[in-house]
């Protein structure tokens, strides 16, 4: 049976710099249930990252609510929602953020370690995880050592080791070449269908869009009906 696992009511996003006002989000009210895999789309500026940053509890909203797996995540503390997107949210961005100083490996293993998992138990976690990715041959090879598609991998490795409910991409393939960004959207499609990941990822690419379960689509902080619509 399906179950939502985000719920978003009337959402909206105001920046105000000085006298000036920018209506990121209007009014945004979306589901999606878990084990979906779902593309947000639109024209730069239209929103898609700061929706996903709200989704992503990266940032608050101005109003509206957000439930995820039915509990609410806006009226929490601070701290609250810390823990609650160390053990429950994963993250992917454009940039991979690897601490430069630390292998594949050690890159993987630290957001479990931040978990106070045992030391054996992570070491194994994060060997699984980087085979599952394609890089078993690369695991004690440091960022320098790794093209930029193996270190999305590892990036994707690290938000994926404490099994989070729901994986976040912030346009995960824009600094990658065609065959990596490929690589990147097939792993996500693995991941979706044989463990029941699921997967918000902003994307401005429409063929990886297309590889979603569905696309929202975004236009000037609202959704798109026409797009939705197909029109
Ligand atoms: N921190 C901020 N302060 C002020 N305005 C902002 C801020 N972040 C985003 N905006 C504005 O909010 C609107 C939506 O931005 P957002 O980054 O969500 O769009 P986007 O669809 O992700 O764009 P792109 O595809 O170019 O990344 C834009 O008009 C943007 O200029």
């Amino acid at each position: 049976m399906e179950r939502t696992i985000i719920r978003t009511e009337h959402l909206e996003r105001v920046y105000i710099s000085g006298a000036v006002k920018t209506y990121a989000l209007r009014d945004i009210s979306i589901e999606i249930e878990q084990g979906e895999f779902v593309a947000i789309m639109g024209k730069s500026g239209s929103g898609k990252s700061t929706l996903l940053h709200q989704l992503g509890l990266l940032d608050k909203p101005t109003r509206g609510s957000i439930t995820i797996d039915g509990s609410d995540v806006i009226n929490i503390s601070e701290k609250e929602r810390t823990i609650f997107r160390l053990n429950e949210l994963g993250y992917v961005f454009q940039s991979y953020n690897l601490i430069p100083e630390l292998t594949a490996m050690e890159n993987v293993y630290i957001t479990a370690m931040a978990r106070n998992v045992k030391r054996e138990e992570y070491e194994k976690m994060a060997e699984d995880i980087l085979t599952a990715v394609g890089l078993e041959e690369r695991m004690h090879h440091y960022p320098s050592e790794l093209s930029g598609g193996q270190q999305q991998r590892v990036s994707i490795a690290r938000a994926l080791i404490n099994k989070p409910k729901i994986l976040f991409a912030d346009e995960p393939t824009a600094n990658l070449d065609s065959a990596s960004s490929e690589d990147v959207i097939n792993l996500f499609r693995r991941f979706n269908e044989e463990i029941g990941q699921t997967i918000v990822m902003v994307t401005h690419e429409k063929d990886e869009g297309e590889k979603a379960d569905r696309i929202i689509w975004v236009k000037d902080g609202l959704l798109d009906m026409d797009r939705q619509a197909g029109i």
